[in-house]
């Protein structure tokens, strides 16, 4: 008995099959239509468990056992729910934030029908508050939250919402150890709780590059079993002030002026990303800086490599943050005209684009993949375009560069000085502000704005450094697919 236990509550893999528990309940008996002769003093017990599907979704199904015999009955459920308690891994008491606003309006429906129930059968605890207003969970986590309650935050929604649990968090952990989030230098403490994303949004770009699907019930699982996968933050300032935290995508240019745009279309919901990303191919706008980088040059990874961050991947323990002065010598700039410049942190795969910005970035690697495209032409641009969305290389064109770096500074060329900032700052954002070469004429504006995460930074110049595994979430990473889905999952009897 303890034997078969053994193997029913640990994920193992028996004949390419996989199994975990999730939870037991012991069912009325009304709701199961009994096999065998059986009593009220005897009900079925149904054991539910974790199973894999195809293309990196899990699912959920049951097992019901009936026994005759009272005593060897109760043998089996006591057993059972030992086991299941033994795993500290798994949480037992979570924080959840649900955005009813982001991405099809969708979240407290998606939580009610499809996750509530399942943290209910591995018996979670939750505490459930539903957003009123933007930065109500990032507000909530920084300063009222008892979290020594919990054992992870889940937040119900996109990328923005999850940026605003990871600013939450990371902010009431750098406080709590009396670090200052203002020096662009200071090594960040990482976060002791984990986070779950379930997602509910409209680009849900970190679901997908850590678990490999956007589907509510796989990522509801992932949290049960208790995954565990490190995650890269990078930190953005501007003059010694911290800005943001970025876990996906830095973009100026194109990503930045799709984002401004689609920003003022939120009605129309996700497709928004459609029609500004059609609409600002056509400006065309370039922007004129200098990017300052310092590459990492003691990892074994290249942002060309064919291999990709999958399940298991470890890292070398490496110099992670470093202070700017010690590495001083090592920098590198570029300067020049770009339609964008992009860092991802990871591959920012997404259903739009399903092997991302940079397909081979690594989670948890303390880099971020810094991809510089000059200006060219609106056809070649949009060849580079299209290569996110196929398995041609992105970067395999004249105009593109990348490279895998550290920390890295952006200036724009016209850059003055901060009393131009602190008008942007102060909500009159210079979007539409034209060339200074030409004041006359309406070519590329000057300033792009930063896209970062999915929400807007006004600041054009920026310092940015990455944080190795400042953060971890309730996944394993995108598993390997095996090679012949179909043998993966034959049926096979518990
Ligand atoms: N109750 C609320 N009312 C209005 N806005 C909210 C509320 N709760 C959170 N927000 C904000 O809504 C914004 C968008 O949310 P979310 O990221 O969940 O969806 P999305 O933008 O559609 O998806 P994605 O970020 O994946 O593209 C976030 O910036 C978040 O701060
Ligand atoms: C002519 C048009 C060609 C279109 C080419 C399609 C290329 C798609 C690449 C998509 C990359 C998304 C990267 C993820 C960024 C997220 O942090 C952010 C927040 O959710 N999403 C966006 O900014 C949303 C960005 C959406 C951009 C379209
Ligand atoms: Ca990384």
């Amino acid at each position: 008995l303890k034997h078969s236990l053994f193997l029913l509550s640990q994920p193992f893999k028996l004949c390419n099959c996989f199994k975990v528990i999730i939870g037991l309940m012991v069912k009325s008996l009304s709701f199961v239509k009994p096999l065998y002769p059986v009593t009220p003093s005897r009900p079925p017990s149904t054991v539910s468990y974790v199973e894999r599907a195809r293309q990196h979704r899990w699912q959920c199904s049951d097992v019901t056992f009936h026994c005759s015999e009272g005593a060897l009955r109760q043998q089996w459920i006591q057993t059972i729910r030992e086991q299941l308690t033994a795993l500290t891994s798994r949480p037992k008491h979570l924080l959840v934030y649900i955005n009813p606003h982001g991405g099809k309006q969708q979240g407290e429906c998606i939580y009610e029908q499809k996750v509530a129930p399942l943290f209910a059968c591995a018996s979670i605890s939750t505490d459930v508050i539903v957003t009123e207003h933007a930065n109500h969970a990032r507000d909530h986590l920084k300063t009222e939250a008892e979290l020594k309650k919990y054992d992870g935050v889940v937040c119900v929604g996109g990328d923005g919402m999850f940026s605003e649990i990871v600013h939450g968090l990371v902010s009431r952990t750098q406080r709590e150890n009396g670090v200052d989030q203002n020096s662009p230098e200071e090594k960040l403490v990482p976060c002791s709780l984990r986070i779950g994303i379930i997602p509910a949004g409209s680009t849900d770009c970190i679901c997908y590059a850590t678990v490999g699907i956007n589907d509510p019930v796989t990522s509801a699982l992932h949290v049960i079993v208790g995954d565990s996968q490190p995650m890269d933050v990078c930190s953005v300032h501007h003059n010694n002030t911290f800005l943001r935290y970025s876990s996906s995508l830095l973009g100026y240019g194109f990503y930045g002026d799709v984002l401004a745009d689609s920003e003022r279309k939120r009605w129309m919901g996700p497709a928004r990303y459609n029609f500004s990303g059609f609409k600002t191919f056509l400006t065309h706008h370039h922007y004129e800086g200098a990017v300052s980088f310092l590459p990492a040059t003691d990892i074994l990874g290249t942002p060309r490599d064919k291999t990709r961050c999958r399940a298991g991947y470890v890292t070398l323990p490496n110099l992670c943050f470093c202070s700017i002065p010690e590495y001083e010598m090592g920098w590198g700039v570029v300067r020049g005209k770009f339609l964008a410049i992009n860092a991802a942190s990871m591959s920012c795969a997404c259903p739009r684009s399903p092997k991302g910005l940079s397909p081979a970035a690594h989670l948890a690697d303390g880099t971020t993949d810094l991809i510089l495209v000059r200006k060219c032409s609106r056809f070649n641009f949009l060849r580079h375009l299209l290569r996110h969305t196929s398995k041609d290389d992105q970067f395999d064109m004249t105009f593109v560069e990348v490279h895998r770096v550290r920390r890295f500074r952006f200036t724009p060329r016209h850059w003055q000085n901060d009393s131009e900032l602190d008008l942007r700052e102060n909500g009159k954002q210079l979007f539409s502000q034209i060339c200074r070469d030409h004041p006359a004429c309406s070519c590329s504006p000057a300033y792009s704005s930063w896209n970062c995460d999915g929400e807007i930074l006004p600041h054009a110049a920026i310092e940015v450094g990455v944080h190795c595994q400042l953060i971890k979430l309730f996944t394993r990473g995108i598993e390997e697919q095996p090679l012949f889905e179909d043998l993966a999952n034959p049926p096979c009897a518990l």
